[in-house]
């Protein structure tokens, strides 16, 4: 795929203890990634090093076009969504949300519009005073995927947000976030995706990359890296039977 890269991981080294990481990958403007692969493969991994949470070893971490190796992640032009703990239990819906475009929670008028309108976007209107252990798995993500629509960030990483919500449900949110992401299609925002669902791949993604041992071994457009055809390694991976070409 050709275009701008949002996101690139310039030959990024990173050394746990057991685990030796070393990725090279652009993600390219406005499209939507699924990142897949075995447990401990380095997905999450991936993202922390996007994000500032991981700092490598050597290499560059290139976001919009500058190096962010070493900015710290407040300072990045990113959202990021995780399974869980995304919200702060003390605060409000409201003022979980509006954290988003006022950090120091000083709210103007048109503010408040816009947060009241995001929690709307994600059919959540009357939560607003709720506080999130009130709430569902399902509705806290909701929440969460609010505050990262409003921020309005030019890329999303999600590591696999909806993986604790039944099938329907996962499907839903999906759904919920390709729309919010169609609204906006003159300012295509750029999805990195770690999932354990290649069904949710499948659907949503423009290509997906197939990490092990903390490589990309694979990457490419979704139906060609989910055949399973392009790498044994990624038909192991799925289940599925490589037919003899
Ligand atoms: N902060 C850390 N300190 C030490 N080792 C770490 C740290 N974070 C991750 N690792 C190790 O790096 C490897 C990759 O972990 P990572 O969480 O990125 O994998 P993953 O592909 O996201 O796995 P899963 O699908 O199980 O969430 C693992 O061996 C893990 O134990």
């Amino acid at each position: 795929m050709s275009g701008v890269p949002a996101l690139s991981f310039e030959d990024v080294r990173l050394a746990y203890e057991g685990s030796d990481m070393r990725f090279d990958l652009d993600v390219i403007e406005g499209e939507w990634l699924a990142v897949i692969g075995p447990s401990g493969a380095g997905k999450s991994t991936l993202l922390d090093l996007a994000a500032g949470f991981a700092t490598p070893d050597s290499g560059r971490v290139v976001i919009g076009g500058r190096d962010m190796t070493r900015v710290a992640p407040a300072e990045r032009p990113l959202s990021i969504v995780f399974q869980e703990n995304n919200l702060f239990p003390h605060l409000d819906v409201f003022r979980n949300v509006a954290l988003g475009i006022a950090p120091n929670l000083r709210v103007s008028k048109g503010d408040r519009r816009r947060v009241m309108e995001a929690l709307e976007a994600v059919g959540l209107a009357g939560f607003a005073t709720r506080r999130p252990a009130t709430m569902s798995g399902g509705e806290r993500q909701r929440v969460a995927l609010a505050r990262a629509f409003l921020r309005d960030r030019p890329l999303l990483l999600l590591d696999e947000p909806f993986a604790a919500l039944g099938p329907a449900l996962r499907k839903g949110m999906l759904g919920m976030l390709k729309t919010l992401r169609a609204e906006r299609a003159q300012r295509p925002m750029s999805v990195v995706m770690v999932t354990h669902h290649p069904d949710d791949a499948a659907e949503h993604a423009d290509r997906v990359a197939f990490l092990d041992h903390g490589v990309v071994l694979a990457v490419g457009p979704t139906r060609a890296i989910l055949s399973g055809q392009t790498d044994p390694r990624v038909a192991r991976y799925l289940g599925t039977k490589v037919s003899d070409p």
